[in-house]
């Protein structure tokens, strides 16, 4: 075993074979098809990342192409790409041996040895590097031929070159990793031709100065050579989706002081429950101050998403068609919903009256698991959507009122979660819980909704909410039957009190 490398390496012109992929991918927290019948069916090679120093490894960027066997020939999800970038080396390196991909013997670079590169210090430095390089370059861009890679930056901020790696560690769909307190780069790790909607609204909120997400510093884009339309990418159109351009990774601020907002109202929850003789307001676990800072942050968050992406208008009866399209998959996914049908087609039914709801860029996937919290107040992260959704359909304009409905879902869900582990210590005093745990969620709804509203909401929004939030608990119970059956109760409660006083 060796750590060091003594030779730079010829240019590596190969691919690992596709089948070294099933066995990683397996072992992944981000790969989305763990558990289905699935073949890698094919290795892209993008490129080498450029910033590579004597010594140091050779950043090869690979997309995995995941075969399904599970459903038809026609399915358009039958076909996933996974991004995998490696660092490789001449000689075996022990401190990166957990995360080895593959060996294999280069045509160009003779015998290499693979590692995910996102667990190396010294391969994410060449990623940093590539960013800051862009700096330097004309309209902030650093497009390297050879690889077809396009390093952007946005002006205003001055990498740290000297800080450390570090890999989060948290259940990712993509991974991210921290340079030192300075940055932080996603990379994603499922990827489609587009662009990411998590860049996108992330470039368009920093360039207007928005203080409620995280500053993008940059991303990575590839063309893809055999896709390129010859059409140019016009990165200040929202609308431009890039002729064969795929976004890779995205770097933004560090939020030093961050915490979890789902982690945080957890132990307001705690608080309380620890002291149930108090009200929730009186308790130390009172969240209604969090939640009124929460819900005005959305507001200004959705005002400049108004302004500055497209809006729109959809008629009431195609909102309430699509809402009530997505029941029938959604009972025979979660059979326990059936009983609860005729309340939530009446409530869909009622959306119908509504005429035209106004429409435009939103969240898409709000949670409290998306919010932190830091020294200079709320910010909200992971612009995505959500992840089963298919990109085009993520990127298309939607009520804000399903992203209120969102975290209303997660001031439900934080007292019923943390009641599931109390109750296995003192099963008396559940009656009592239940009363804290409807308090808190009460309290944290009326300040977060108030807050957001800028004062109370008229009956048509009321519907329309009412619906969202609906059509949020019937997915989530399809979510909990395949995730976490054991949870599952938590929405379908929900669903079961939808129509009552
Ligand atoms: N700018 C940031 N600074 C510090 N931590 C962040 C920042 N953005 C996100 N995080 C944290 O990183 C983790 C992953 O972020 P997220 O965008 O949700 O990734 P994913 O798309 O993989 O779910 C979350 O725990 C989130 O709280
Ligand atoms: O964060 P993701 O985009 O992966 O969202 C998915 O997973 C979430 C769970 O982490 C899930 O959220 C549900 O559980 C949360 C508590 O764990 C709760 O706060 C949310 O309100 C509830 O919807 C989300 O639905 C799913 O898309």
């Amino acid at each position: 075993m060796n750590d060091q490398t003594t030779d730079p390496m010829d240019a590596p012109t190969g691919t690992p074979d596709p089948q070294v992929f099933v066995d990683y991918l397996g072992r992944t927290r981000w790969f989305g098809g763990k558990g289905r019948p699935f073949a890698v069916t094919g290795v892209r090679r993008v490129g080498l990342v450029p910033g590579s120093v004597p010594g140091g490894p050779v950043v090869l960027l690979c997309l995995a192409e995941v075969t399904y066997d599970d459903v038809g020939d026609e399915a358009a999800d039958k076909v996933e790409h996974y991004q995998v970038p490696l660092a490789l080396y001449p000689e075996s390196q022990q401190r990166l041996e957990h995360a080895l991909v593959a060996t294999w013997d280069d045509p160009g670079a003779g015998r290499v040895h693979g590692y995910d590169a996102l667990h190396d210090r010294e391969a994410m430095a060449c990623w940093l590097r590539s960013f800051d390089r862009a700096a330097g370059e004309p309209g902030g861009n650093l497009v390297d031929e050879a690889s077809s890679l396009a390093f952007h930056r946005l002006p205003g901020h001055d990498l740290d070159l000297e800080s450390h790696s570090t890999l989060f560690s948290g259940e990712q769909s993509n991974s991210s990793v921290a340079f030192g307190e300075d940055a932080l780069m996603k990379v994603f790790r499922k990827v489609t031709p587009g662009v990411n909607p998590d860049v996108q609204v992330h470039e368009v909120l920093s360039r207007v100065g928005s203080p409620d997400v995280a500053a993008l510093y940059g991303w990575l884009d590839w063309v893809d050579p055999e896709q390129r339309t010859g059409d140019h990418h016009d990165a200040d159109d929202p609308d431009d989706t890039g002729g064969g351009v795929m976004q890779l990774a995205m770097l933004q601020q560090f939020l030093r002081t961050a915490s979890d907002g789902w982690d945080l109202a957890l132990s307001s929850v705690r608080d309380l429950f620890r002291q149930p003789e108090l009200h929730a307001s009186e308790a130390g676990g009172d969240f209604a101050g969090e939640a009124t800072r929460l819900g005005r942050t959305l507001r200004e968050v959705h005002l400049l998403m108004a302004e500055h992406f497209p809006t729109a208008t959809v008629r009431g009866a195609d909102l309430a068609d699509t809402m009530a399209g997505r029941l029938p998959a959604a009972l025979s996914a979660a059979p326990g919903l059936e009983e609860h049908r005729e309340s939530l087609e009446a409530l869909f039914a009622r959306v119908r009256a509504l005429g035209e709801v106004p429409v435009t860029r939103i969240h898409g996937d709000l949670h409290l698991g998306q919010t932190l919290r830091t020294a200079l107040g709320w910010k909200i992260v992971d612009f995505e959507g959500e992840p089963a959704k298919p990109l085009a359909e993520r990127l298309l304009p939607d009520s804000p009122w399903r992203d209120v409905a969102g975290m209303l879902r997660s001031f439900d869900y934080a007292p019923r979660v943390v009641e599931r582990t109390w109750a296995e210590d003192d099963p008396e005093g559940a009656d009592v819980r239940a009363r804290k745990a409807a308090e808190w969620a009460n309290r944290s709804k009326n300040h977060f909704l108030y807050a957001y509203a800028d004062g109370d909401i008229g009956d048509e929004q009321r519907t329309l909410l009412d619906a969202y939030v609906a059509d949020k608990a019937v997915y989530e119970t399809v979510y909990e039957t395949r995730n976490r059956p054991t949870w599952v109760d938590i929405p379908l409660q929900a669903v079961a009190e939808i129509g009552a006083p």
